[in-house]
């Protein structure tokens, strides 16, 4: 073969190739978000790299820094910045649930997602006619599932405004924005009235209030007297141990890659629940057998993050995709490592699932 007809060959089958990273395989998992429209939420791509140093001065600070009232005033839009550097990324790689599930046999991920959603609605027993509070909905994946199972309405709370965007955009093209509804706000000081929702649910989302207090009491203040509240809370577990140095390194590589201001243990959860005021229905980790891992969706996707590691230096390259999406998608790949290493070794729960109910006889203001 002549030298001209090689090389147009390798250029052609280079571009195929590209073609099929990028376009073809698209998403990781759903099909929805494509490389190629990977953003930075609402972050302008000239200031992406001060956003991610911003959000890492966070952990700089020393611990005692960040325990203060000051600082954690400031959580919310730490948290903020987060969702807008990594929603995209997410959904991508993801899907558009940014939460956790046991595996089931035989079944896909996405199944294994909607069934842990579809428990949710079960639990408080939604139905038609209900009014569902979603507090921390993310782009609105269990929204949707929720809203489909039960024929609930429900309203989602999230502080990223991108995320409310991205929610309302995926609610209308699934026929579900006449019974979804998404609000921009702080789930610890909520837009809503006193006694307006018939029952409320939080997936994987209250783990990044300072002090959970504020969200339950929040929770607490809105729901009718009698209602339910289902939270899938993250937690150490009571194999967690604070003198073990490996342990420590996973809990806080945790924190640091999902925006978390400190972990809780699992044994505060349902005295907090008492605290503001709630009655505690169950309390169950939902990641203890015979559940099986929740966590071998991420260690099975290895080849999956090397793809996606591929594909986001090469758009970034071509400028197709915003600098800082390599060191966002590297963070994430940590975070990865350290989330496996919380499940395999059991000293991390993203499930422990607590049912608390508002007291038939409280008023309408919390305690
Ligand atoms: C509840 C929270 C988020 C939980 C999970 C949805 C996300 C936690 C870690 C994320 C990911 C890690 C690795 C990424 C991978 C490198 C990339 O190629 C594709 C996306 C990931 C798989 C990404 C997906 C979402 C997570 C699993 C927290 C924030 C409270
Ligand atoms: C890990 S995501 C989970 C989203 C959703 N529950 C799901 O499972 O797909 C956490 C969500 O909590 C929201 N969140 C975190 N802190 C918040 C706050 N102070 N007020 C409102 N929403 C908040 C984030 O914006 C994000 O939507």
């Amino acid at each position: 073969m002549e030298a001209a007809t090689m090389a147009w060959t390798a250029a052609v089958v280079g571009l195929g190739l590209v073609y099929w990273f990028v376009w073809v395989m698209g998403a990781a998992e759903v099909k929805g978000k494509r490389g190629v429209d990977l953003k930075m939420g609402s972050i302008t791509d000239d200031k992406v790299k001060d956003k991610y140093t911003q959000y890492w001065s966070f952990f700089r600070a020393p611990k005692e820094t960040a325990a203060t009232a000051a600082s954690a005033e400031k959580v919310p839009a730490f948290v903020d910045t987060f969702y807008n550097l990594v929603t995209d990324i997410y959904e991508w790689g993801w899907g558009q649930s940014f939460h956790f599930s046991p595996a089931l046999p035989g079944r896909s991920d996405r199944d294994a997602t909607r069934v842990h959603e579809e428990r949710v609605a079960d639990l408080l027993k939604a139905k038609p006619g209900h009014r569902l509070l979603d507090v921390g909905c993310g782009v609105g994946g269990p929204m949707r599932a929720i809203a489909a199972h039960s024929g609930s309405k429900v309203v989602g709370i999230t502080i990223n405004e991108y995320q409310v965007n991205r929610a309302r955009s995926h609610n209308r093209k699934a026929g579900l924005d006449s019974q979804c509804e998404v609000v921009c706000g702080n789930f610890m000081a909520m837009p809503f009235d006193d006694a307006s929702f018939d029952a409320a649910y939080s997936i994987e989302a209250t783990c990044h209030a300072p002090k959970l207090q504020d969200v339950y009491a929040e929770v607490f203040r809105v729901l009718k007297p009698g209602a339910l509240y289902v939270s899938y809370e993250w937690v150490t577990t009571a194999l967690y141990r604070a003198d073990d140095p490996a342990h420590v390194e996973a809990i806080h590589g945790i924190e640091r890659g999902d925006a978390l201001p400190g972990l809780r243990h699992y044994d505060e959860i349902a005295s907090i629940a008492k605290e503001v005021g709630f009655e505690v229905v169950q309390e169950i980790d939902l990641a203890l057998p015979p559940s099986l891992p929740w966590w071998t969706r991420l260690k099975m996707g290895r080849f999956a993050y090397w793809r996606n590691s591929l594909v986001v230096r090469v758009l970034t390259l071509l400028r197709i995709a915003p600098k800082g999406v390599v060191e966002v998608h590297e963070m994430l790949f940590e975070t990865a490592q350290h989330l496996t290493v919380g499940g395999e070794t059991g000293i991390f729960s993203p499930m422990h699932m607590v049912v608390l109910r508002k007291p038939a006889t409280a008023a309408a203001e919390s305690k």
